[in-house]
């Protein structure tokens, strides 16, 4: 078993570029280091969970670990080696407003598929399949933005899954919704996580946090401050940051 393939709390992953490591990442804008991280391990299996109060810097850490961005230093690498075309068709990735093309539910899902290179022949049964998944069969053919927040959200996660990512960044992917549409998509997101999918997920909620995570990065101020096991972590936060930020006190 290579390093970090298997993390003690998950299923293992799919297809092995996992670990990621970044190393001496940075990135400024208008003359502030807005990420600035020594070290982060991020092993295979489990839900890997990116918390911290706002602006501390998850979302531009996702994007760059997913590829959007590029740092102004520093470097990742997957399993050891530089993301490449190979590395990338391996990751997908949710955004907090789902992102949707002017076409029915459907062919929403089919193009995802077809960019993504999948023989057309097997398209028409994995579309069937990501709807069914998402509870979305009966509105296949209904235009994908008139669906519900949460039916657009859950759409934009099957679609995700579809393309069968080892890698799955979630960026507040429930940030919108109210109780029922986020318990639909936590669901899915624990069921991606026990097939074996590495989910990687910033939230800013700390029941999500505790009822998905099994590990937390806390970043304040684009520093990784913590990066432990999620009980750990809840019971027993190492800084100041982290157990102001439980404790529900504001985190400046
Ligand atoms: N392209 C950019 N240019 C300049 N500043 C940026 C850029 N992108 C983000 N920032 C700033 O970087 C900081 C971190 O932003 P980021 O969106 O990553 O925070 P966050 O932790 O996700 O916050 P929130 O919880 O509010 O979504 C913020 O102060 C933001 O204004």
């Amino acid at each position: 078993m290579r390093d970090g393939q298997i993390y003690a709390g998950g299923a293992p992953a799919l297809p092995g570029i996992l670990p990621l490591l970044a190393e001496g990442l940075v990135f400024q804008a208008g003359g502030r280091r807005l990420i600035d991280i020594e070290r982060l391990r991020i092993a295979a299996g489990g839900t890997t969970i990116v918390l911290g109060p706002n602006g501390a810097g998850k979302s531009l850490l996702l994007r760059l670990l997913h590829g959007l961005i590029a740092p102004d230093a520093g470097r990742l690498a997957w399993a050891g080696r530089p993301a490449d075309a190979a590395t990338r068709k391996l990751q997908a990735m949710v955004f907090q407003r789902p992102v949707l093309l002017r076409r029915s539910v459907a062919a929403n899902i089919d193009y995802a598929l077809k960019a993504h290179g999948e023989p057309r022949a097997e398209r028409a049964a994995r579309v069937a399949q990501a709807l069914e998944h998402g509870g979305l069969a009966g509105m296949a053919r209904q235009p994908a933005r008139t669906l519900s927040g949460g039916e657009q959200q859950r759409l934009a996660l099957v679609r995700a899954l579809a393309v069968e990512p080892a890698v799955l960044f979630l960026d507040e992917p429930t940030a919108s919704l109210d109780p029922a549409a986020t318990a639909a998509i936590e669901r899915l997101v624990s069921e991606a996580a026990r097939n074996g999918t590495k989910i990687i997920m910033v939230t800013h909620d700390i029941g999500q946090a505790r009822r998905l995570g099994d590990e937390v990065v806390f970043l304040h101020r684009g520093r990784v401050v913590e990066h432990s096991d999620a009980t750990a972590f809840f019971q027993d936060p190492g800084s100041r940051e982290a157990r102001a930020f439980i404790a529900g006190e504001l985190v400046l």
